[in-house]
């Protein structure tokens, strides 16, 4: 046990022993052996702390939270790792912390000369109040509290003729039941017309590219010179989704043929629109070289991490306009930071400053009007001015199944979500008995009623392939290939671990196994044809990113010979494919089932989500929120044991930052 004796052998020793156990990584350890070396004064628990802070990035924290560390250890350090419970009690940190005060902590690394407790920039690690960076980290929060801020402060000049506008891009009142409801999505608009920067969060089909397109009719269609506008998501997919979905909207908008020709429909994703360095954390976009635009936007924004905001906000020059889009609650980025959740903190209550929400319904024509709503303190709360929620789906308008239960999870609200769960075609759940429950098996091949399963999508492999000697290079394979990947896209099984025979890992086994028996799948080790995959590394020569899903096919090559080759999407907005030969991907795995990590920024018509048999850290209200949100027409909970489900909904992420706090001065 960890106290304010413990040498720095023994610390070392501790930290070994969670290296070996796989609850702590190599690097993490090394940090503090590092420092050890740097610092022969260096008190055990600083080097604890240091490794700590390390550990919680890989967990998605910036900092480690020295006192949520004491209150509740294994919790706030996500250990033991999923699926290990019980094992190796002894060595969990609320048994090895158990000695250690918070003031004694606080005390050692503020006294620390490898720790900077009073604005040293030459420490390399930082304390602020109780909370311990990482100095890189510390560095990339304050430069994007520093440039969030200046650009909260950026009013722009309201656009001439902004009302007529709006009543010309929104013209019908929007009605629910009969009954005038405030448009929201108006008020977006205005807000953004006359701010610098807008961020603007909503569930699923609350219109959120809807209300930018209209913006960006609005700003080019008021602008003097036309805007130079970018679109982004963080991922692939999100860019693939987002380009499907703007080119009909931009096709309807109500505005003249040459206010459309300038509102691109084309979604790059960040990597590629900061212009990425092989090799390297750095791009060729930077403050020495601005990015040449004059509004970005940027969907998925939930997905974005701290050192990604703060590589964007750098590379954009100032008198452009930033639009952020995204869920705030929706689970955050895997890597540190979890920046929409945090700016998004206060947005359910609003707390707009009255005379700013006077301008917008004199502006807007709409009364805004919500039982959340609070208003802002005089002076303050400059960046909820900002912010905007979309309170009505569209999608999931009045009796949705999904959209009720997906609301009753994120409120927190246990048996509603289970009475949900209980009723209709579009959301039910399946009890499982073991591994290889029949009705499992049936779902994962035939889905259930119109929902479908992967037998889908092998049998449009099988039934729609080319005829034999179609030649090389016909246009029918590409459309076959299109058509297999899209089939693919009707159905997935997100799992929220990835160990232990309900984790991603045993599952995608099982499945290979289950659709090969069925006769299926030729195969169900190595490569097969059919074999969906996941790309889990960018590979900047091939172009495929982290994520990008492709699945193998037999193709004939220039002499005939059928060759087996993965058909990834270009993700591009081109909708063309890229054909790649397994021999070159090497950091790729099975995808039939999938983490909710992983499937954030894509939808499927079906959804299928299964839990563990026990509670373990990554089990959260945001998680299955997340998952439930991943379903466009049906939705499927598969539990292995009743009870977990309503223990995840009691539990929310707790990301550690003080992002908020810095904005706020
Ligand atoms: N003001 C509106 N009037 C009519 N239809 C609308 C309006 N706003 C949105 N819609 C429709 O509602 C659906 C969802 O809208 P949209 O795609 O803009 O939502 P979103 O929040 O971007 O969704 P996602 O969750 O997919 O990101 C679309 O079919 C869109 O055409």
């Amino acid at each position: 046990m960890i106290t304010p004796h413990t040498t720095i052998t023994e610390l070392l020793a501790l930290l070994d022993r969670w290296v070996a156990l796989g609850w702590l990584r190599p690097l993490d350890r090394a940090l503090a052996g590092f420092f050890a070396e740097q610092d022969d004064q260096a008190e055990s628990v600083v080097l604890l702390a240091s490794a700590l802070a390390s550990h919680q990035l890989g967990h998605g924290h910036v900092c480690l939270d020295l006192a949520a560390t004491l209150a509740a250890p294994d919790f706030a350090l996500s250990l033991p790792p999923e699926g290990e419970e019980g094992l190796a009690d002894a060595w969990l940190p609320s048994v090895q912390l158990a000695g250690l005060t918070l003031a004694h902590w606080t005390r050692a690394l503020a006294a620390s000369a490898l720790v900077a407790a009073g604005g040293e920039t030459d420490r390399p690690l930082v304390l602020h109040g109780e909370r311990l960076y990482l100095r890189r980290y510390w560095n990339y929060e304050q430069g994007v509290a520093r440039a969030l801020a200046a650009r909260i402060g950026d009013d722009r000049a309201v656009p001439d003729g902004l009302s007529g506008w709006l009543a010309r891009l929104f013209p019908e009142p929007l009605l629910l039941n009969g009954e005038r409801q405030t448009d929201w999505q108006k008020l977006a608009c205005a807000l953004a017309a006359s701010s610098g920067f807008t961020l603007i969060t909503g569930g699923p089909g609350t219109g959120k590219t809807t209300t930018v397109v209209r913006l960006l009719a609005l700003l080019q269609g008021t602008a003097e010179q036309p805007l130079r506008i970018r679109l982004a998501a963080p991922t692939g997919k999100a860019a693939a989704r987002l380009t499907e979905s703007i080119g009909a909207q931009v096709a309807s908008l109500p505005v003249n043929d040459e206010v459309r020709a300038r509102i691109p429909v084309e979604v790059s994703t960040l990597h590629r629109l900061l212009g990425s360095l092989p090799d390297s954390r750095h791009f060729r976009h930077h403050a020495g070289n601005p990015l040449p635009l004059d509004v970005l936007v940027v969907d998925e924004a939930s997905m974005i991490d701290l050192e990604m905001m703060h590589s964007l906000l750098a590379a954009l020059p100032a008198h452009a306009r930033l639009l952020l889009l995204g869920d705030k609650d929706q689970l955050a980025s895997v890597e540190a930071g979890a920046l929409l959740g945090d700016l998004c903190r206060h947005a359910e209550r609003g707390l707009y400053q009255p005379e700013r929400l006077a301008w917008l319904e004199a502006v807007s024509g709409e009364q805004v009007a919500h039982s959340a709503l609070v208003a802002g303190e005089p002076g303050r709360n400059a960046l909820a001015q900002r912010i905007l929620m979309l309170r009505y789906s569209r999608r999931f308008a009045g009796g949705s199944g999904i959209g009720r239960l997906a609301e009753a999870v994120n409120r927190q609200q246990p048996e509603e979500a289970r009475r949900h769960l209980a009723g209709g075609d579009e959301v039910a759940t399946v009890r499982l008995k073991g591994e290889q429950d029949g009705a499992l098996n049936r779902l994962l091949s035939d889905g259930r009623g119109q929902a479908l399963g992967y037998g889908h999508y092998l049998s449009t492999l099988r039934d729609e392939r080319p005829a034999v000697g179609t030649a090389y290079g016909d246009g029918a394979w590409h459309d076959w290939a299109k058509g297999v990947l899209a089939a693919f896209d009707q159905f997935r099984l997100l799992c929220a671990v990835r160990r232990g025979p309900w984790g991603v890992e045993g599952l995608n086994e099982r499945i290979a196994g289950l659709l090969h028996r069925r006769g299926l799948l030729e195969g169900k080790e190595g490569w097969y044809e059919g074999r969906p995959v996941l790309v889990t590394r960018n590979d900047y020569g091939l172009g495929l990113m982290n994520g990008d899903i492709g699945i193998a096919l037999r193709l004939p090559e220039e002499d005939g010979r059928p060759v087996l080759r993965v058909a990834f999407p270009r993700n591009d907005g081109s909708g063309e494919l890229r054909f790649v030969l397994p021999s070159r991907l090497s950091e790729v795995e099975t995808v039939f089932a999938m983490t909710v990590h992983k499937s954030q920024g894509s939808e499927f018509a079906h959804t299928a989500m299964i839990l563990p048999e026990a509670l373990n850290p990554v089990l959260t209200k945001e998680l299955l929120y997340t998952g439930i949100t991943r379903a466009r027409h049906w939705f499927t909970l598969l539990e292995p044991r009743r009870g977990v489900f309503e223990q995840a909904i009691a539990r929310r992420v707790e990301r550690r930052s003080g992002l908020l706090e810095s904005l706020q001065g």
